[in-house]
């Protein structure tokens, strides 16, 4: 029996009359790569948001890394292990690169600045410095310690989306959910990114589910790949195995033979 890290079984979610998602299920095989297609509006990210408890799906149960989480609000999640990066930037564009990833950081210290006098006591300190040094090994895998100091918002969105990644990482999370993480990046952008995450993936064993529109890079680096399609689940499978069947050819991609399937990857 494979590990599954995350558990979904039979999960809906309506929002008033638009069914979003339909008695969606599947597993993630603990340390592989989990990608979800489909076109717009099949539901994607309302999956993701009903994995990271963002949104209360209607039916169904999540469980994570043993944890029936159903019911468990994003920060409870995230305290067991689950991160995640937003499809939209969501830096603080004020602070800079180290401190925001830090506040990736600041659920798991026990002491913080918002415990006042405290933080200056020697634990504290103490406690910040492993923070920081574990911190300083996020951003050196990476590659942001030249940015580090610079203030987030002055950043290019490749780099910005590095960061981005880099706090999400900063909450050591099992299992980190992806949303489109190569959303309106250039070639090279995308190329630098899906290497962090296979690193990420490999060297340090997160388990990672995304969303990503481009096909090239979620054939490449993904273990599974699930198709959505108007809220419900068409198929789950290997990749070459995903590309090849007939209903992700139709349904999915609305092509005719494999000529146009290649050209869309
Ligand atoms: N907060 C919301 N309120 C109302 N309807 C919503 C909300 N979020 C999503 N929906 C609807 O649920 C359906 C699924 O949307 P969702 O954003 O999950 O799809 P998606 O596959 O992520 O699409 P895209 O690729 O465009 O991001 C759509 O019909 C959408 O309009």
């Amino acid at each position: 029996m494979p590990d599954s890290i995350l558990q979904v079984n039979d999960v809906s979610l309506a929002f008033g009359g638009v069914k979003a998602l339909t008695e969606v299920s599947f597993a993630v095989e603990r340390g592989s790569v989990f990608s979800i297609i489909g076109p717009n509006g099949a539901g994607k990210t309302s999956m993701l948001n009903c994995v990271s408890g963002r949104y209360q799906p209607q039916h169904g149960l999540i469980n994570f890394d043993g944890h029936d989480v159903t019911e468990l609000k994003p920060n409870d999640r995230a305290r067991l292990g689950m991160g995640r990066t937003f499809q939209n930037l969501a830096l603080f564009g004020h602070m800079t690169v180290l401190d925001n990833i830090m506040v990736g950081r600041h659920h798991l210290m026990k002491n913080n600045w918002l415990t006042g006098p405290l933080y200056w006591a020697s634990p504290a300190q103490k406690e910040e410095l492993n923070h920081r040094r574990e911190v300083e090994e996020i951003i050196d895998f990476l590659d942001i310690t030249h940015v580090r100091k610079a203030v987030a918002g002055t950043l290019s969105y490749g780099l910005r989306k590095r960061v981005e990644l880099a706090r999400a990482m900063a909450l050591k999370p099992k299992l980190i959910l992806l949303d489109e993480p190569m959303a309106g990046m250039n070639l090279e952008e995308k190329e630098d990114m899906a290497r962090y995450i296979l690193d990420l993936n490999e060297e340090f064993g997160i388990t990672v589910v995304m969303i990503e529109h481009d096909m090239g890079v979620v054939m490449d680096i993904s273990h599974q790949v699930m198709v959505l399609d108007f809220g419900k689940r068409l198929i789950t499978g290997l990749p070459e195995q995903v590309m090849t069947d007939e209903h992700v050819k139709r349904a999915y991609l609305g092509l005719e033979d494999d000529s146009q399937l290649e050209e869309a990857s």
